[in-house]
């Protein structure tokens, strides 16, 4: 199969959604000029990552963000992953969503976080997602002509089990709009994406909004590939930009082949039907 040409945008975000809308549509059609073929933003691209600004920001399935997506994918014929925005449902609860649109501008795809980011590291970053957000409750994936495609959210990049059981539907490529911090960015991000890439033998793709010293959240930036080998291929600092890179289809083959991880696994001995953690009702323990 061909290569894949990507384009991660590592933009930053404020808090207007509509410069933060014109700020993506721009740095898309900057993809595109690069001969991207599928394009992913970070995660709330649109929206300051801060529970103050959620549910302000929150808007329904096919509403103003969504449509201008669509046209986004639709005007330069590209693979969309929308990064995510603050999603509002029918019953008021808002989830942290990514949708995803093809080259005509149709949603072929949408991923409510499932794992809710609520952590308080001592003397470092504090946040609490389920303040305002509820998880989603889907493992996600979608075909493309590349081949099939998992989607998760930042935090959800942490659960081995959900990118395995993407892997297990069958997922050669995990997406990941993210926004670690300067507490667990430094010490975790790029070893979760090689993590993840080398136990699944799958192209691991993560977008970061640009790192701004002045917002409450301090992105840590980074956008990262990391490839089937576990090799990280590109990464980048905390500065806006495009980071442009082919993949290769074959070379998750290739690399399954040689060292056939995925067939060796003893699903006799261990599955992921039971295992010994309290399971949390819609994500809230
Ligand atoms: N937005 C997030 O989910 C942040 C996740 C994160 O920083 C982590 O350390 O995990």
């Amino acid at each position: 199969m061909n290569t894949l040409r990507v384009g991660l945008v590592q933009m930053h975000v404020g808090y207007s959604k509509e410069e933060n809308l014109q700020k993506a549509k721009e740095m898309v059609q900057k993809a595109v000029s690069k001969n991207a073929q599928l394009i992913v933003l970070p995660e709330m691209f649109n929206c300051p990552y801060d529970n103050q600004f959620f549910p302000a920001f929150a808007e329904e399935e096919g509403g103003f963000s969504w449509q201008e997506l669509s046209r986004m994918a639709l005007e330069n014929e590209v693979f969309l992953i929308g990064g995510s925005i603050p999603e509002i449902d029918d019953q008021g609860c808002i989830y942290n969503t990514s949708f995803v649109f093809n080259r005509q501008g149709g949603q072929i795809a949408k991923h409510r976080k499932v794992h809710l980011f609520d952590i308080d590291v001592k003397g470092g970053q504090y946040f609490k997602e389920s303040d305002t957000l509820s998880a989603g409750n889907e493992a996600t994936v979608f075909d493309t002509p590349f081949g099939r495609m998992g989607l998760i959210i930042c935090y959800d990049i942490r659960f081995p089990e959900l990118a395995r059981l993407l892997v297990a539907k069958g997922a050669k490529f995990i997406i990941v709009p993210g926004a670690f911090n300067m507490t667990t960015g430094p010490a975790h991000w790029e070893i979760l994406f090689r993590t993840r890439a080398l136990d699944n033998q799958v192209y691991m793709m993560g977008a970061a909004p640009a790192r701004n010293e002045e917002a409450a959240y301090v992105s840590y930036g980074n956008s990262i590939i990391v490839d089937p080998w576990g090799k990280v291929v590109q990464r980048m600092d905390g500065e806006e930009n495009i980071l442009i890179e082919d993949l290769e289809p074959a070379k998750i083959e290739r690399v399954r082949t040689e060292l056939p991880l995925l067939k060796h696994l003893r699903q006799d001995l261990y599955t992921l039907t039971e295992h010994p953690y309290v399971t949390p009702k819609n994500g809230r323990y």
